[in-house]
């Protein structure tokens, strides 16, 4: 049986590669879309997709589930409007895959509870590709070792959120293994607000935004007299997609919130 899929924020970078990812699957069905403005009546209507996609919009997640009884919902909207839906779908028994970023830790615990009351799937992914999983993977390593880290993250100048939630969850893998320290000189002073980064347990994020960028991180370790740098580079949307399709099916298999795919590969 076919897993059936719907999708928030098809019209975006992102979420129009999901749904061709999701068409091309043979164990999926994209069954509905979620938009949150009348953009017509099927895929098929916008001039992005082809005339054969006649997969159903929805403005409201109630009449989506209702319509179309979806097993996943993937988001892949933007910071103001994913909490609303992925509390919706936990709430309407539909599992969540969510790769939109900027959640708080308070929406986190209270959408991790809700899906362990219901025993249901919900996968939060700050970041879909495999290479940028092992980034984080060996930036926890290194941390053990290289306790001194700045992390550079660099993303196109559309992205809302920062810092992103890639360089959040790298901060966090890294904070479970490192003392807590403040790095730098204990008296240094920013002549202009921001140069030192932001500051996550004493580490520095730095946040690049410029055209030309797709999704990129350097994580810099710093030891007596030598340096470590480890970087991954996201060259296209492709590159999260495997990602997706994986979630999807490893998200019907769960019965609790999981975030970062860390934790499942
Ligand atoms: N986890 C991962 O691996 C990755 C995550 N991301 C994250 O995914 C999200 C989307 O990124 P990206 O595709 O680049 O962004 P885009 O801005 O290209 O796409 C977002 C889409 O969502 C639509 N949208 C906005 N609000 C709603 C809503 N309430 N309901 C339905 N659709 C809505 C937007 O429509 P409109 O433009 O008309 O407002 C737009 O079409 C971001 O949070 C980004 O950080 C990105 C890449 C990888
Ligand atoms: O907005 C993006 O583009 C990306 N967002 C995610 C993030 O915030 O980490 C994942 C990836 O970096 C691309």
């Amino acid at each position: 049986m076919s897993i059936r899929v719907a999708i928030a924020g098809a019209r975006g970078k992102m979420g129009a590669e999901a749904v061709h990812t999701v068409m091309k699957h043979d164990k999926m069905e994209l069954v509905a879309v979620l938009d949150y403005k009348e953009v017509g009546k099927t895929l098929a209507d916008l001039d992005m997709f082809p005339a054969s996609y006649t997969v159903p919009i929805f403005t409201e997640m109630h009449d989506l589930v209702e319509a179309t009884a979806p097993d996943v919902l993937v988001d892949l909207t933007n910071p103001h409007a994913v909490y609303k839906h992925t509390k919706e779908a936990l709430n309407l028994n539909v599992r969540p895959v969510i790769g939109t970023t900027g959640f708080t830790d308070a929406q986190l615990e209270e959408l991790s509870a809700m899906a362990k009351e219901k025993e249901l799937g919900c996968i939060i992914a700050p970041n879909f590709a495999i290479g940028a999983i092992l980034m984080m993977k060996f930036a926890k390593e290194a941390a053990k070792y290289l306790p001194d880290v700045e992390i550079i993250e660099m993303h196109h100048d559309q992205k809302l959120d920062a810092p992103s939630g890639t360089a959040v969850k790298t901060a966090q893998l890294i904070q479970e293994v490192r003392t807590s320290k403040a790095q730098g000189h204990p008296e240094e002073k920013e002549t202009i607000e921001g140069a030192r980064g932001g500051d996550f347990d004493g580490m520095r994020i730095h946040s690049v935004r410029l055209p030309g960028l797709v999704a990129h991180q350097q994580v810099l370790f710093g030891g007596d007299g030598q340096l470590l740098t480890i970087r991954h580079d996201s060259l296209n949307r492709n590159s999260f997609m495997s990602g997706v399709a994986f979630c999807i099916e490893e998200v019907m298999k769960m019965d609790q919130l999981v975030y970062g795919l860390e934790n499942i590969i």
